[in-house]
């Protein structure tokens, strides 16, 4: 039988976690959730104890054709016949596990390097136990979190091979989809994923295994490969364009915004001009009620203070949990440290569906190459279109989601497909908040039309820029003070003409064209 890996259980039996429960028991209820491998893992008790527990441990899992593999002692494994031994780096060498154990036994690795992962692969181990991923109360030793980023640096450096691979170190409910589809790297992903205190110190195991295991299953993996060009591919993708504006407004879908106060009541109107539902709602503990409504969650850290950042965290856990989209706007991230480091914990704790934001702000995200920025404008552009479009394709591709980059022309990519548009008015650039509502009007059709990411960004970005170009070119318009009421007045014209089946308002209006690479 192919080792099945995708939801690997490590048991803790420290009195924290266990609370006082029968491990044995724990085990049993996580194996009916469907873990579908269990490593027996106790650094403490003796090796009569280990012994005795491991073999009461065996009993349960063969019970569920699940196989056990004992941490650390090759000799407990081979007392209770185990099916293998999971080994750190400083315990017994490979080779001589080997030597000792029965030829089917399976043996795992830890592994943290490159380096540690291709000496165990040249050694013959069945998987890695990659990490730690994110920290964790369980293991406080550690000294490196690869992060998905790292996770995925690491897969692509060792995809000649077919080891198994799972990565262990803070995963759970919340992060568990994100960890497996931003850690896959073009042609090796995780087989599976490590969980301790999310299974064994859950009130209900088996429930949480359950829901564990329904989220690895309907993990969406992006394929990395590239996709062949279709010709006309633009022109496929705005076909269906007000049809996804149409099935938005019917959706009338809920928004909710963590917002700067500086854009928040232009922002919340432009989402009731568009057919939606805003929410302003900063404080994070409501996103536990507010994510049920399956609608969308916006982070703007436009005017952060000192309790944002962990709100934020709160609110991203509760969407990311259920599924529902997320839009990051990472406001002035490269105008101060406190800002950089928002940006860095943020990324760290969630996954984000979408990110937009300015030059600035996008290369802030993407790390190396940051510029300054003055406040919240974007700063002087050092980038061409071809080099913003590169950017904006990278940090898709690297995030598994999709990256807006605003200006005069935006860059919209998923990491395969990057969109240059052209269209919208100099007057967006006067008024403050424009940007912000796009984060906004993206929720709501990320939302609303959930089969093709860019192609919902695509569409409200659409909707947003035309309805500018319609108000600037009212003749009562004569700056950024008439404009803002014009420009809601267009886009509830829009919305209306749109709910009505009238597509007039798209017919010949896309200035989008591909950006090749
Ligand atoms: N000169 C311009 N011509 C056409 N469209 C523009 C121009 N400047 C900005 N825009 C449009 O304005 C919108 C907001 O982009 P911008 O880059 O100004 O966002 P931002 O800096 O995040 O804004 P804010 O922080 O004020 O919300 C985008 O849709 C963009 O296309
Ligand atoms: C001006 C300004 N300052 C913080 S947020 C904001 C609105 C535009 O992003």
């Amino acid at each position: 039988m192919p080792l099945d890996l995708s939801l690997y259980l490590v048991t803790d039996s420290t009195p924290a976690i266990l609370k006082g429960r029968d491990l044995c028991t724990v085990v049993e209820e996580a194996c009916k959730g469907g873990v579908t491998i269990v490593q027996y893992r106790d650094k403490t008790s003796d090796t009569g104890d280990l012994i005795e527990t491991a073999s009461k441990l065996h009993q349960v899992t063969k019970k569920y054709g699940v196989p056990l593999l004992i941490n650390d002692r090759v000799d407990v494994a081979l007392a209770v016949g185990a099916e293998g031994v999971h080994l750190g780096q400083d315990d017994m060498v490979f080779e001589a596990a080997k030597k000792l154990l029965p030829k089917d036994a399976i043996i795992g690795i830890s592994t943290s390097t490159v380096e540690q992962a291709k000496k165990a692969i040249a050694d013959g181990a069945d998987y890695l136990g990659i990490g730690a991923m994110f920290a964790t109360p369980t293991k406080t030793n550690t000294k490196a979190f690869l992060g998905t980023a790292g996770t995925q640096a690491f897969l692509s450096e060792i995809s000649d091979s077919s080891v198994g691979t799972v990565a262990i170190g803070g995963i759970n409910h919340s992060n568990v989809q994100r960890v497996l589809y931003q850690s896959k790297s073009p042609a090796k992903g995780l087989d599976g994923v490590a969980i301790v205190s999310a299974i064994v110190g859950a009130e209900d195991p088996k429930a949480s295994a359950a829901k564990l295991a329904e989220l690895i299953k309907n993990t969406p993996m992006f394929a990395l490969t590239p996709q062949p060009s279709r010709a006309n591919e633009v022109e496929a993708l705005l076909q269906d364009i007000p049809a996804i504006v149409r099935k938005m407004v019917e959706a009338h879908p809920l928004v909710h915004n963590m917002i700067n106060f500086v854009v928040a009541n232009f922002v919340a109107n432009v989402a009731l001009s568009i057919g939606a539902s805003p929410i302003m709602a900063p404080y994070g503990d409501e996103a536990k009620d507010l994510c049920k409504f399956d609608g969308a969650l916006l982070i703007n850290m436009g005017t952060l203070t000192s309790e944002s950042v962990s709100n934020y965290q709160k609110a991203v856990q509760a969407y990311n949990g259920r599924g529902n989209p997320v839009i990051y706007d990472p406001v002035g991230a490269a105008a101060t440290g406190i800002r950089r480091n928002a940006v860095s914990t943020l990324m760290a704790g969630g996954y984000f569906d979408l990110i937009k934001g300015n030059e600035g702000e996008i290369r802030q995200v993407w790390g190396s190459n940051a510029v300054q920025q003055r406040g919240v404008d974007s700063g002087p552009s050092t980038l061409d279109g071809q080099q913003k479009a590169k950017l904006a394709r990278d940090l898709a591709r690297r995030e598994r989601n999709v990256v807006l980059l605003t200006g005069a022309v935006d860059y919209l990519s998923d990491g395969e497909r990057v969109i240059a548009v052209e269209n919208g008015h100099p007057y967006l650039g006067q008024v403050t908040g424009t940007g912000c509502a796009i984060g906004s009007v993206s929720g709501c059709f990320l939302a609303a039309h959930r089969s093709d990411k860019l192609l919902a960004v695509l569409s409200g970005l659409l909707l947003f820029e035309i309805a500018a170009e319609n108000a600037a070119a009212k003749e009562y318009v004569r700056g950024p003070g008439s404009f803002v009421p014009a420009f809601l007045d267009e886009l509830y014209a829009i919305r209306t003409a749109a709910s009505k089946g009238d597509d007039g308002w798209f017919v010949g209006r896309a200035k989008v064209h591909e950006v090749k690479l």
